[in-house]
């Protein structure tokens, strides 16, 4: 099990600052929502988990240990990461695609031992995609593709995982499908951090909601202190109402706010 920190992370991307004094406490067991207007710093802060772009100030650490000081490989065990919107340049079969999150034990596509077999199995089973093992990966649909490039992260079974927008290609039943492996995934331990756009899967799926908004964490907490019609209107700038019914919170925005 794997607790990831963020300690006061900023981000500088070219001239401006994405990230600012970030303080994050990621647990494991828990599905955890990234949510936020575009441009909020979403893509920058789950890629500063991963490791992929370096703090201008602070760190991430995993139980403890600062990620920047952790060997490549022993990282990439430990977090799989899910880039938003990926593609796949070559026709390969969709089960050697998925077998590439195995790569960081040293296990190759083409000679998989029996551990890794059954974790691309049961990935792409998780994603409803058995039967598509031999198909060219570049012969799927966008939510089929975002689907098999997700199995490739769960592959890995690594003790964090963190998703960047995996629902956003997909049809409402595989939405809930894989919100509901992403959740199976944390109940058995994981650290699990996915952004979502859509309000009411992070209301009903997340554990834990973090609200960032222009480069800074504007509330944190379980999805009803954070879904407020407050933080909607001044986050989003959308007018909405948030009720309570019985399979959970619900929000319904009604309007865009004018500019401020
Ligand atoms: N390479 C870059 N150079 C300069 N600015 C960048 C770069 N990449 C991202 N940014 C800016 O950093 C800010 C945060 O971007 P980021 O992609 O993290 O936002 P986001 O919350 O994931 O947005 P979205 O919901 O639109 O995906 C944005 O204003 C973006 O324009």
């Amino acid at each position: 099990m794997k607790r990831l920190e963020v300690r006061s992370l900023a981000v500088d991307l070219g001239p401006s600052r994405a990230l600012q004094g970030i303080d994050l406490s990621l647990e494991p067991g828990c599905l955890t929502a990234l949510i936020g207007p575009n441009g909020a710093g979403k893509t920058t802060l789950l890629r500063a988990m991963a490791g992929l772009v370096r703090p201008s100030a602070g760190e991430v650490a995993l139980n403890g240990t600062p990620i920047a000081r952790m060997p490549a490989s022993e990282r990439a065990r430990a977090i799989a990461y899910l880039p938003q919107g990926g593609g796949v340049a070559w026709p390969l079969p969709v089960a050697k695609v998925v077998a590439l999150g195995r790569l960081p034990f040293g296990e190759r596509p083409e000679e998989l031992p029996a551990k890794g077999r059954e974790a691309v199995e049961a990935a792409l089973r998780a994603v409803a995609l058995e039967g598509f093992e031999s198909r060219p990966a570049t012969s799927l649909s966008g939510g089929e593709r975002a689907r098999m490039l997700l199995a490739r992260a769960l592959a890995t079974q690594a003790p964090v995982l963190l998703a960047d927008e995996p629902v956003a290609a997909l049809d409402p039943r595989h939405q809930l499908i894989v919100l509901e492996v992403l959740k199976a995934r944390a109940r058995a331990g994981a650290t699990v951090v996915a952004i979502l756009h859509d309000l009411n899967l992070a209301a009903r799926f997340a554990d834990r909601i973090v609200l960032l908004d222009q480069g800074k964490v504007e509330v944190s907490g379980l999805p009803e202190t954070v879904l407020t019609e407050a933080h909607l209107g001044s986050s989003f700038g959308i007018r909405a109402r948030v009720t309570r019914e019985e399979a959970g919170l619900l929000v319904l925005a009604q309007g865009p706010l004018p500019d401020p």
